[in-house]
């Protein structure tokens, strides 16, 4: 499979003292992969810095072959990659329609694309004209990945979409991300602590421990998941 993110020693943080510790993973092209950890393993902080928020001290980032270290983010974006955070940042008082719309830059663009929202999450169509703030958590979420959707991108970041999610919405979010997958050629790079969640969806899996990458696998030859669960374990 041909690689479309490459990810080679990178150490980031926020201050001297790094949270990630030479990271280094891929993302092939229609593929998925999910980055595994518990609660500030530095998941957040990886999307971040590829994403272009946090500067990275070391390492090398390349999309596509090009090296892409330390873009800024609408720069990323323009190169397209685009970023479902685990914070909301929806604004709460304009619509779904009108939240969707700052995906885009024009009108145009957006009635040709909502096509690509309506064939992952068809309720997000239903709730054009409902205010953002009185959507379910499920239905935030959604939005928030359906924002990143719309912009058409070739890589998604997603940063924890399952947590704090009813099971049956959890497989709501695991068929959409294959939906974006299969149908709109979309290549995605999850964080997430949910595993069951992340082997669903995930064709290639890493382990992230203290800021460090200390293994990787392919989800179909996991098995039980006992040493993955452990990991993963408070
Ligand atoms: N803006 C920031 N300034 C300083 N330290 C930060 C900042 N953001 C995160 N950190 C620290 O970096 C470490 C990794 O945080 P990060 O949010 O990347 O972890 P995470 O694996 O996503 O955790 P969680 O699952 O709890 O969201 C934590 O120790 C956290 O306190």
């Amino acid at each position: 499979m041909s690689k479309l993110l490459s990810v080679d020693d990178l150490t980031s943080g926020y201050s001297s003292a790094p949270v990630l510790r030479n990271v280094t993973l891929s993302v092939g092209k229609g593929e998925i992969v999910a980055v595994l950890g518990k609660n500030g393993m530095g998941k957040s902080t990886l999307l971040k810095t590829l994403m272009g928020f946090v500067r990275p001290l070391g390492g090398r980032v390349t999309l596509s072959g090009t090296d892409v270290t330390g873009r800024l983010p609408h720069l990323m974006a323009r190169a397209g990659v685009a970023h479902a955070p685990q914070e909301k940042t929806l604004f709460q008082d304009l619509t779904v329609e009108e939240n969707l719309r700052l995906g885009v830059y024009s009108d145009g663009v957006f009635r040709s694309r909502v096509a690509d929202v309506e064939a992952v999450f068809p309720r997000m169509i239903e709730r054009l004209k409902q205010r953002a703030g009185t959507l379910s958590g499920g239905e935030q979420k959604m939005l928030l990945m359906s924002r990143a959707l719309i912009s058409r991108p070739t890589l998604m970041l997603v940063d924890e979409i399952s947590e704090g999610l009813q099971p049956t919405m959890v497989d709501r979010m695991a068929s959409a991300l294959i939906r974006a997958r299969d149908e709109l050629g979309i290549s995605v790079l999850l964080v997430e602590q949910h595993l069951n969640f992340a082997l669903t969806v995930a064709d290639t899996f890493a382990v992230l421990k203290l800021g460090e990458v200390v293994e990787t696998g392919a989800s179909a030859d996991v098995g039980s998941g006992a040493t993955l669960a452990a990991h993963l374990a408070v």
